[in-house]
């Protein structure tokens, strides 16, 4: 059975993983949202979004899309410096394009910084609407444990359902 399988009107699901080393003189942007306060920003080839990146691939896997990388990879100059929430828009509108209604997303954003808490609902806003379906977020620092522990960087993990559009 091929991996963009319909299943007979079921509904998929999908997960989505994503990680990048803190780094100096970047901006931060996490969830869609900018982090001014923030004294790193996040390594990558576009903004290093972690939470949005983590929800494209939840999407993309559920529809049997691959992940990120396959749709537009590290080599195309088009997406360097893109926004998470200009990636996750266009991840959406092809998981739509391929015949998919994208039910909800679920991401959790894993490490120190930035503390999502006081921001949750605005994230929560800005990625439901790149993704055109809610979009819920949570927290967590993992205790000084691995290297969101100590700070090294940061990591989102997502889950998301589509059903057959
Ligand atoms: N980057 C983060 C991490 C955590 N939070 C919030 O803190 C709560 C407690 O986290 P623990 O890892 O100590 O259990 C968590 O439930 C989040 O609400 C956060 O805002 N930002
Ligand atoms: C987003 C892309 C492309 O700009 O690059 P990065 O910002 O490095 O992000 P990552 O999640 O590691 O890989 C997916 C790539 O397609």
């Amino acid at each position: 059975m091929p991996a963009d399988s319909p299943a007979d009107g079921l509904p998929r699901v999908g997960v989505g993983v994503d990680v990048h080393p803190f780094a100096p003189g970047r901006p931060m942007w996490v969830a869609g949202l900018h982090w001014p306060q923030e004294s790193v920003g996040l390594s990558g080839h576009s903004d290093g979004d972690v939470a949005a990146h983590a929800c494209c691939d939840a999407i993309l896997t559920a529809a049997g899309l691959g992940d990120l990388g396959a749709q537009i990879g590290t080599s195309d100059p088009v997406w360097a410096g893109a926004s998470g929430v200009a990636l996750l828009t266009e991840m959406a509108g092809r998981v739509r394009s391929a015949g998919w209604r994208i039910g909800n997303v679920s991401v959790q954003v894993v490490g120190v910084r930035p503390r999502m808490a006081a921001r949750r609902a605005e994230a929560e806003g800005v990625l439901s609407e790149a993704c055109g379906a809610p979009v819920s977020v949570a927290a967590k620092t993992t205790d000084g444990l691995g290297f969101t522990g100590r700070g090294e960087g940061l990591a989102a993990f997502a889950t998301a359902l589509v059903v057959p559009a």
